[in-house]
């Protein structure tokens, strides 16, 4: 996305010198290059070795929690909320969590957590959001900072501990944020509040009702898919989506079930070549999928009738159509989409979701995070939407069929 988002800003200046001035970058990267710059390259972390060394700390210390429990609990209580202690945790609130825990817990929860840290600390490991942590406090307390103006797209995704780096990378005083976002299209992470971390947007902000993207058919279309869902607004209160409009016309979005996954991805094919023949350029086809897999086989399944497409994943040449997970379509846009796979086995993924006896919250949040997903990968149609699946389709879609 920070690739497209820079090909964007040639069209508002082709002065070398102004683009020169303007530094387009992943957060995450931002965090790494300040922390790497005061303790060399960073090991990070993998995410098998995190679950091991949770298991590990859990079977030690003889305790009924889950690793996914001990890992949320850590990043989004103990790093959300800069807690630095054990007294600091015992205090800690820990709003959206599902399970409740007495004191006794809450002390044996510190113990393990304790224990992790001090493992990365002696095996002098990160992960990406204490990296982040890290870049927040280096830069907290430097007189100088990297940037004078930071713009902020994408916000709802954002973690606490990535909102304290930006505000630490900039001082304080008139244009030192700006920040746009859409909390109907949160597919990582959970709420926050702007409020909480010292950023002020109440009576600051505006929100847009016009979408220019696509017409009022997809957009409304799409819109149903967050019915009745309630939606944060990122400072303790709710979004609407009264008012959303879009002020252009054209054709209703197609759905299509099919009974096998090899016959949705000859229908794949053909619905491209459709498009292709009507004179859309391949680069302007976008493929939007839930998992790696269905993308490899709608690439192998277009380039077999001969249509050159790519994964998103890698750098393509401008006439391919872009095929891609849906995560990876945030932020993007095409003239013609086609969802695919957005079957019950699909949408939502299971391996994506966390089980309901394990964390009620969680799994809420999760259910949501798929929900917004395929909304995501439906709003990127300029002109034309089509949805797919093999079986039945995603509880998500069965309102609107
Ligand atoms: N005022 C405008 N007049 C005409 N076209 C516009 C206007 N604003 C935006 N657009 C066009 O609408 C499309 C979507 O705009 P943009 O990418 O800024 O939206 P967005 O809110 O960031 O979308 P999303 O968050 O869903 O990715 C783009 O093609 C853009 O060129």
């Amino acid at each position: 996305m920070s690739s497209s988002l820079e090909e964007n800003l040639k069209l508002l200046t082709s002065d070398e010198e102004v683009l020169g001035r303007i530094d387009v970058r992943h957060v995450d990267q931002v965090a790494y290059q300040v922390v790497s710059q005061k303790h060399g390259r960073l090991a990070i972390l993998q995410s098998a070795e995190e679950k091991s060394i949770w298991k590990r700390i859990i079977s030690r210390l003889e305790l009924s929690f889950t690793e996914t429990f001990l890992a949320t609990e850590w990043r989004d209580v103990v790093l959300g909320q800069a807690v630095a202690d054990a007294d600091g945790y015992l205090a800690a609130k820990r709003p959206g969590r599902g399970r409740a825990l007495g004191h006794l817990q809450k002390a044996q929860v510190w113990q393990a957590i304790d224990e992790f840290t001090s493992e990365l600390a002696s095996r002098k490991l990160w992960t990406y959001d204490s990296i982040c942590v890290e870049a927040a406090r280096i830069l907290a307390e430097s007189p100088s900072k990297p940037y004078g103006h930071v713009v902020v797209d994408e916000a709802q995704d954002l973690h606490p501990v990535r909102w304290r780096l930006l505000r630490a990378a900039v001082s304080e005083g008139p244009d030192d944020l700006f920040i746009a976002g859409d909390t109907h299209q949160r597919i990582y992470g959970a709420t926050v509040s702007l409020r909480s971390l010292g950023i002020r947007v109440a009576g600051r902000s505006s929100r847009l009702t016009i979408n220019y993207r696509t017409t009022a058919e997809i957009l409304g279309w799409s819109l149903g898919l967050l019915a009745g869902q309630r939606v944060d607004d990122m400072d303790e209160g709710l979004e609407s989506l009264s008012g959303c409009r879009s002020d252009v016309h054209g054709s209703p979005p197609r759905t299509a079930a099919y009974a096998t996954k090899a016959r949705e991805m000859d229908e794949l094919a053909a619905r491209v070549r459709t498009w292709l023949d009507s004179g859309v350029a391949p680069a302007e086809v976008g493929v939007a999928a839930r998992s790696n897999t269905l993308v490899d086989d709608a690439v192998t399944a277009l380039r077999r009738v001969g249509i050159a497409a790519g994964s998103l994943a890698q750098v393509l040449p401008g006439d391919a159509v872009r095929v891609g997970t849906m995560h990876r379509m945030k932020g993007l846009e095409f003239r013609c989409v086609a969802v695919i796979g957005a079957g019950e086995h699909q949408m939502p993924m299971a391996g994506a979701v966390t089980p309901v006896e394990e964390d009620k919250s969680l799994h809420a949040a999760d259910l949501q995070r798929e929900r917004c997903l395929i909304f995501v990968a439906c709003t990127r149609a300029r002109e034309d939407l089509h949805v797919s699946w093999h079986g039945n389709p995603s509880p998500y879609l069965t309102p609107l069929l």
